[in-house]
């Protein structure tokens, strides 16, 4: 199934996934004690994570009890403009009370491989010894239907054991960190926010009635229907 909420524009779809930021924060927090959160990179989260660093809505965030983790990442330096951990660094992490001991930068030192092993271990260990289960896993969709760094055509996209896995992406000549499929699946709330014309004739395949799978955004398939947040642009078909 598919719940999809379409926006005028990128920056009140932004401002709504704020509002269910802090409503699920608020509700995982009195349930469990803490918020375990994944951030996607690339440009639509940007105006979400400045929207909710804003006292409106950081105010009623427990920053203290949020923790965060990247479901990928670029293989740069974290200083990087290209790193997804700095963008959601100036863009909210340095502006809220979160402890730095909740924050879980991917490691991008040394060889690919063993960063992707790293992370999933630093994963395991923090979920101590329980599948590891997002409370608010979010996601972004690239104009040729990737989505975290599943692109198309990769070895990634038949991983059915690891839950973070290095990838070589042949379009862009680069490595990236991955969340897999077994780990976004798990995910007690998926959250994909969509912005823009590029995306709309990937989306017209992802929300036709008998979707054909074509893309790696439609392996994205969690328990709980993961919730779509778009822009007027983007399902213009
Ligand atoms: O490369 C990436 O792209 C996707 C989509 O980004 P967007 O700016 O087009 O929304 C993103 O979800 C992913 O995290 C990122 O590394």
């Amino acid at each position: 199934m598919i719940t999809k909420m379409i926006w005028p524009d990128a920056g009140k779809l932004s401002e709504a996934a704020a509002h269910f930021f802090v409503l699920h924060a608020q509700k995982a927090i009195e349930k469990n004690g803490r918020f375990v959160v994944a951030l996607s990179g690339g440009s639509t989260p940007k105006t979400f994570l400045e929207i909710l660093a804003t006292p409106a809505f950081s105010k009623n965030v427990d920053w203290k009890k949020v923790f965060f983790f990247w479901s990928d990442e670029r293989f740069v330096p974290l200083t990087d403009k290209e790193s997804n951990y700095k963008m959601a660094w100036d863009s909210l992490l340095s502006k809220v009370p979160v402890p730095k001991k909740n924050i879980f930068a991917t490691p991008v030192k040394g060889a690919a491989k063993d960063c992707a092993k790293q992370y999933e271990t630093s994963l395991k260990a923090f979920f101590g010894g329980k599948t590891p289960a997002f409370d608010w896993l979010m996601l972004g969709m690239g104009d040729d239907g990737h989505t975290a760094s599943l692109f198309p055509g990769t070895d990634i996209l038949q991983e059915n054991k690891r839950l973070v896995k290095e990838v070589w992406v042949e379009s862009k000549q680069t490595w990236r960190i991955s969340f897999t499929y077994p780990l976004i699946n798990k995910a007690k709330q998926v959250v994909l926010l969509v912005a823009g014309s590029n995306k709309a004739p990937v989306l017209k395949t992802v929300f036709a009635k008998k979707a054909k799978a074509v893309y790696p955004v439609q392996g994205v398939n969690p328990k709980t229907s993961p919730l779509w947040l778009v822009d007027e642009a983007a399902v213009n078909f």
